[in-house]
């Protein structure tokens, strides 16, 4: 910590709201001031004793962070994305649609196409102007999932083992395809995925079942969160397991159905996906956060 920085509590604005019940803090932080520690975003998503969610979304101007100025031209804000233990996220799918219907809601962006800026790059959404009532689709740009497919993955729950496919959608899955979705059990701990080697950095855990052709139904273990009522990269991840397995190559689309609700996935013929689905803003209010500002 710098002289310039301290430590001290200071009211801060924020949102509470979803994605298909992937909850999150949305934090506006414009000029970069606040530094969260891992400790700080523990407390906010606790569900209990804190705000409750699985991850939290700081909405910074692109040219007031160094981890965006490359992409200033091109958009204006950043999602800094945290996961609830703490630890930083490349992209969310579901979060990145929330972040785009808050900026629009709250006055900060025209709704429409615009782009926002990720760790993983940056990542097209559009808010239709007629839902700027707060409710309707978001759609975002998820770009191209890609499988590099040298390991042979396997998922491992209790006794229960499945084969499994790793994509890379900005962060990483491991996707198996189960004939029931309770043979997860209760996923209160992480699945066990190896090779460990594969993800070195931990892994999101897909466990999808076909319903109808171009139809899956998905449970998804979060990375740095636990089982989430759904999870967007997690549903863009399934359809590219599921398009590789069944060897989909034309351009088509495909519903995600998750316990927080449905999710639907455009795959493109280059191989890029869109995907689209509620995000809606529940609550604004103010919190003293214990953490340090310039
Ligand atoms: N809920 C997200 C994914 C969030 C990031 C993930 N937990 C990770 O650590 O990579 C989504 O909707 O994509």
């Amino acid at each position: 910590m710098t002289a310039a920085r301290a430590r001290r509590p200071a009211p801060q604005g924020f949102a509470k709201g979803h994605g298909a019940e992937n909850d999150f803090v949305v934090l506006p932080d414009p000029d970069n001031r606040l530094d969260l520690s891992n400790e700080d975003v523990v407390r906010l998503c606790e569900r209990h004793t804190g705000l409750g969610a699985d991850g939290i979304l700081r909405a910074v101007r692109c040219t007031a962070t160094p981890e965006a100025t490359a992409m200033a031209a091109d958009a204006q804000w950043f999602m800094d994305y945290r996961n609830a233990d703490g630890s930083r996220g490349a992209t969310c799918g579901n979060g990145i649609r929330l972040l785009a219907r808050y900026l629009v809601d709250a006055g900060q962006h025209e709704p429409g196409a615009f782009a926002i800026a990720t760790r993983a790059g940056l990542r097209h959404v559009h808010v239709p102007t007629r839902s700027h009532d707060g409710s309707g689709p978001v759609t975002v740009m998820m770009g191209r999932p890609r499988l590099p497919g040298s390991d042979s993955i396997e998922v491992a729950v209790g006794h229960r083992r499945w084969p499994a496919l790793h994509v890379d959608m900005g962060n990483p899955h491991a996707v198996a395809f189960v004939e029931d979705l309770a043979h997860a059990g209760a996923l209160l701990i992480a699945p066990i995925v190896t090779p460990l080697h594969a993800y070195p950095h931990g892994v999101t855990t897909e466990f999808a079942t076909l319903r109808a052709p171009r139809h899956l139904a998905l449970r998804v273990h979060e990375r740095g969160v636990g089982e989430t009522r759904a999870c967007g990269t997690g549903a863009c991840a399934a359809v590219a397991a599921l398009r590789t397995r069944e060897m989909h190559s034309t351009a088509a689309r495909y519903t995600v159905d998750s316990p927080g609700g449905r999710l639907r996935i455009s795959a493109h013929a280059d191989g890029t996906m869109d995907l689209t689905g509620p995000a809606v803003v529940i609550a604004h209010g103010t919190i003293t956060l214990p953490c340090t500002q310039a």
